[in-house]
Order: C-alpha cells, then structure tokens, then sequence
C-alpha cells in the first residue's frame, strides 16, 4: 500500500558510503529484487530504507520523507526482517509472531482477537502451526527463519523490506514464503524489496532487478534483460548458462568448467 521513491541515494556506516547513487521507483505492489555479489552493499540499502544505516540523498514513502517519520508511524509503515535477525529465545513463536502487531496497538493495550487472527493465519501459511507454543530456541534454522518472518508479515506493513528471505529455508518451504509475500502484493499492494542470492528465485517474483557490485548499480531492469551469463561471470566471477523457465523465465544454472 505505499509507493517507495530512492532518489540519489548513497548509503554506510561512519561517513563511508558502500552503496551509492541508487535511484528507484517502486509503484505499490510492486516487488523489486537486490542482487549482487557479497559485499556488494545490497544489505546496507536495505538498511538506509529502515533507517539504520545512514543515507543520503531522497527516500520518500508515499511522495514524503521517510527520515521525517517518527519511530511508530515507520514502523506501521515498513516491515523488516534483518538477514541475522536476534530473536528473543525464550519467547514463543505465537508470542514472538504478536510482536509484529506492537505498532497497530494503542499505548498499554493488549493484543485483541483481531490480531491474535492475524497471527495464526500467518503462521497457518508459513507452515508454523504445529510450533506456535514452542520457544524460540528450540527451533530449527529454517523453522526459526519462518518465525521471523510470521513476526513481519502479522505487521501488515505497506513496505516489506525482507534481507535474503529463503536464508536456510528448502525450496518447498522458501516457495510458500515467495508466494504468501507475492499472494500479499497482488491483494493487498504490499510494495516489497527483498535482497535474493538465488538469481532464478529473484527473476520468478520480482518485477525488476537492480544489480550492485561494489556498491554500483551496475544494472536495472526486468529479470529477462538483468540476467545474462556474461554480466553474471563479469560480477559474480560465476560461469552459468541461462535456461528459460516454461513460463519465459530465466533460470540461472552454474556450470562446471
Ligand atoms: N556495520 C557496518 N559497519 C561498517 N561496515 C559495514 C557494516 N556492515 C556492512 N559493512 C560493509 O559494507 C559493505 C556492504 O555490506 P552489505 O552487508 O551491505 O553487503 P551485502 O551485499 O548485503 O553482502 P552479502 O551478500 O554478503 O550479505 C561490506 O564491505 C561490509 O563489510
């Protein structure tokens, strides 16, 4: 539900940008896909959006400056989920996934049936309802993975911001989670970037690509015209062949010299 412009926008931590001139239009419900070698400062992108990292240049949230919202208004606005998220271990995973509702609630009220709702339907689709009493630390990777993203989908954010979402997730599980986030985008006009290390994951859900390599944006389009074997040998140092999916999309396979 929110239209997302970057302007110019340099981002890093102590004065030292490690992303830099990154300009982008984001219509609501639209799904943008940051790619790039490690390091390249996909992440700190991200970051400056959620306002972590500094920034300069524009980021405007539905034509207004983001940097202008206070801490409540952003956090109704902007869903995040960190690439190491640290979660509070002894929580629950339905107590955990309620924190996601925090921002809807006014002060000292409790969560009502509502949001006790949502939350089970969010973790019904993440595939968590067998775990919902649980305590954190005693999930598994991927299980532990789907509880931090329950917590930012029951936000119902109209910005998703989601740092390598599949992380530790097999591919049935990571194809649940892409399509609930896709499900909320064509719904609801949730408007999502999402940092994906799996080029044909990345090419399937998102609209548009922006590929960073040491923090330039090195390329900017839909998935067909991103994604050629010989940008991805230029700044993956990878070798892979292009397939094209039934549907027309690319796939990114390596292949063994
Ligand atoms: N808190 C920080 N303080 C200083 N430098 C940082 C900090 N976080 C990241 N960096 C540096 O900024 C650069 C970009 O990092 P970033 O995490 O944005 O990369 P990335 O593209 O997300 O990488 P990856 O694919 O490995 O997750 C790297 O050189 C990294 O070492």
């Amino acid at each position: 539900m929110a239209e997302l412009e970057l302007r110019s926008v340099s981002a890093g931590y102590k004065g030292r940008m490690v992303v830099r001139e990154v300009t982008a239009r984001l219509p609501r419900g639209s799904w943008l896909a940051i790619i790039g070698p490690n390091g390249a400062g996909k992440s700190t992108l991200l970051k400056a959006i959620t306002g972590i990292a500094a920034h300069t240049g524009e980021i405007l949230l539905d034509g207004a400056p983001i940097s202008a919202m206070s801490a409540r208004e952003r956090a109704r606005a902007v869903g995040y989920s960190p690439q190491t998220p640290v979660v509070p271990e002894g929580l629950t995973v339905t107590d955990y996934a309620l924190l996601g509702r925090t921002p809807h609630l006014g002060l000292l009220a409790r969560e009502g049936r509502s949001d006790l709702a949502v939350v089970g339907e969010v973790l019904a689709r993440l595939d968590l309802e067998h775990l919902t009493d649980r305590p954190l630390r005693t999930l598994s990777g991927g299980e532990r993975q789907r509880a931090v993203l329950a917590r930012v989908l029951a936000q119902q954010a109209g910005l998703l911001l989601l740092d390598e979402p599949t992380t530790g997730l097999d591919v049935g599980h990571a194809q649940s989670l892409l399509e609930l986030v896709d499900r909320l985008r064509r719904a609801d006009g949730t408007t999502v970037v999402s940092t994906l290390h799996d080029l044909t994951l990345a090419a399937q859900y998102a609209d548009e690509l922006i590929l960073v390599d040491h923090g330039d944006v090195v390329a900017v389009g839909p998935p067909a015209e991103v994604l050629t074997a010989d940008r991805i040998s230029t700044h993956y140092s990878a070798n892979v062949t292009i397939l094209t999916a039934p549907d027309g999309t690319p796939v990114v396979t390596p292949v063994r010299t």
